[in-house]
């Protein structure tokens, strides 16, 4: 079965799902309990289960709803892939959103019930709220071009905190700063996802940092963000905040190469720039996999 413009209907509902960007919650834990790990020497399996189940449910939501509040400004009304255009029910996409919600908040309620502190519980809340801020009414900062900012609070500090919280329940300078490089890389693929819709965006009144900066603007500033996450670990090496093993994070430079090219050969050309939101989602993928097996290894 295909739509109007012959894109296979299973390609628009892999699209809409997007299972890829699940990684922007497996991250922020992994990263957070490995350093939790390497400085206590304990790891409580249950609790990063439940907080890695939670944290995708959480996600889900921000990305169901996402389709609903686009909707109702009428931004995506050329996205095929938009859950709410491809069901034709918004109000079911409302209601699924709000059932992830809840599941994924459980979550967070067990590990707090478990740790007899409601820490994690603030941190999450506080996420979450930054989060509804960024698409929903009557706040919708997203478009005011500071969707990134709130992404990077929310994906690094405020959640790799939480993850570490929720085993060593205590924080830490180390995860601290490693956060910021999860939040870095994070925002990048906002940053990057954002390049595409430059028209729709504009005539939805959106200003996003690329409809702000321009396109060539912003793909000339990506080597500079993709660079601080390498800097920033290298530094933090020298200091001795960061065991040395982390210079592993070094092995996922190709991509942040392919994706600083890329943006620069494709900035203007939305068909082919669009991917490179996913070379984003693979840059931060790799990037945090290493960062906190450099962790792990100098445990
Ligand atoms: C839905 C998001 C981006 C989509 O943006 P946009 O509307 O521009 O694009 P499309 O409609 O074309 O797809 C992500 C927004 C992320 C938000 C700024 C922050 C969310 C915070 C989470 C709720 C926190 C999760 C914490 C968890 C990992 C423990
Ligand atoms: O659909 C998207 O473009 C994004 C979805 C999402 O959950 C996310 C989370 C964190 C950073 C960026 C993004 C997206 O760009």
């Amino acid at each position: 079965m295909t739509n109007s413009i012959s894109y296979p209907q299973k390609n628009l509902w892999m699209a809409a799902i997007k299972p890829p960007m699940y990684s922007v919650a497996v991250i922020p834990i992994w990263v957070g309990s490995a350093i939790a790990f390497a400085e206590t020497n304990t790891f409580k399996g249950l609790c990063f289960a439940t907080f890695l189940m939670s944290a995708i449910a959480i996600v889900a939501w921000i990305n169901l709803s996402n389709d609903v509040f686009d909707a109702e400004t009428g931004i995506d009304k050329n996205k095929a892939h938009s859950l709410v255009n491809l069901t034709g029910n918004k109000q079911l996409i409302f209601w699924l959103g709000n059932l992830f919600l809840s599941l994924g908040l459980l979550g967070i309620i067990a590990i707090a019930w478990w740790q007899k502190d409601l820490t994690v519980i603030w941190l999450i809340l506080l996420s979450c709220a930054l989060g509804y801020s960024y698409q929903g009414p009557p706040f919708r900062l997203g478009y005011q071009g500071v969707g990134e900012i709130i992404c990077f609070f929310c994906f690094g500090p405020l959640a790799v905190a939480a993850a570490y919280y929720s085993q060593a329940q205590s924080f830490s300078a180390a995860c601290f700063v490693a956060s910021i490089v999860v939040g870095i890389a994070t925002s990048l693929i906002l940053f990057c996802s954002h390049f595409h819709q430059v028209t729709d965006d504009l005539a939805a009144g959106k200003k996003s940092p690329i409809v702000r900066l321009g396109t060539l603007k912003a793909a000339n500033l990506l080597p500079w963000l993709c660079g601080s996450i390498y800097l920033l670990t290298s530094l933090f090496v020298v200091l001795g905040s960061f065991p040395v093993w982390t210079l592993l994070i070094w092995l996922s430079l190709p991509f942040a190469l392919k994706l600083s090219r890329h943006a620069l050969q494709n900035h203007d050309r939305p068909e082919q720039v669009s991917n490179c939101k996913f070379i984003a989602v693979a840059l931060h993928f790799w990037s945090g996999l290493f960062l906190a097996l450099g962790f792990v290894l100098a445990g």
